[in-house]
């Protein structure tokens, strides 16, 4: 079994309860509050910027050029063509420049920066496939069930259900499986678990959007 069978089998019950977490869902039907998308587009610009940095720390660890460009194309992706997506929501919304992160966004964005600094590189990779793997999913799922008319999140749905996010998607499955490969026993233990952390905090990510989260004190 390759590991990207192993981890998703893992995160299975986790991403039943992604596709059925409110924002999600209303997100699918075209009913989520606006407040709550602006939330979350501003959150997810501090997030992008902090998983391209991530992208381009793993970039620089790699022996294997061929995955040094991999890499740093995607930390150029995840900054220019999703910021594209962003601005223009920025533009129709007034989403401000300037974010703080939420505390959830600040857990998250640590998370992955720190395994990409400090833990064997595979790790590192296996802590940001969730970031593609889940997005194409959801993406794919609400792409398929939405009414299409005059959806006012269309151009969401359209970014991550579409080929170009599609290409990045299955090249960094393969990165990760190909690593894991040669990866010891042990490796590939903490690349599970950093697999899964990586996905509750998706869940957290969408959770505290719904939420408004702010900091309490
Ligand atoms: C929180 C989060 N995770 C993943 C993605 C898709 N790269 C995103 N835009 N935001």
């Amino acid at each position: 079994m390759t590991f990207s069978a192993k981890a998703w089998e893992r995160i299975t019950p986790l991403y039943d309860k992604i596709l059925n977490m409110p924002f999600n869902k209303e997100l699918m039907e075209g009913s989520l509050d606006l407040e709550k998308f602006k939330f979350y587009m501003a959150q997810d610009a501090y997030y992008l910027g902090e998983f391209g940095k991530t992208l381009a720390t793993l970039a620089g660890k790699f022996n294997d050029l061929n995955y040094v460009l991999a890499f740093t194309e995607f930390a150029s992706g995840a900054i220019v063509v999703e910021r594209a997506l962003h601005e223009s929501y920025f533009h129709e919304f007034g989403i401000p420049d300037l974010v703080n992160p939420s505390p959830t966004c600040l857990l998250y964005t640590n998370y992955i920066l720190n395994q990409a600094a400090y833990s064997d590189v595979a790790v590192g990779v296996a802590a940001v496939l969730p970031c593609f793997w889940i997005y194409k999913k959801v993406g794919d799922h609400i792409y398929t069930n939405h009414h299409h008319d005059g959806h006012q999140y269309k151009k969401w749905i359209e970014t991550y259900a579409g080929e170009e996010f599609a290409e990045s998607v299955k090249l960094a499955i393969n990165i990760t499986d190909a690593l894991a490969e040669k990866a010891s026993h042990e490796v590939q233990e903490k690349m599970l678990q950093a697999f899964e952390m990586a996905s509750k905090l998706e869940w957290m990510f969408w959770d505290s959007a719904y939420r408004e989260e702010t900091w309490l004190v």
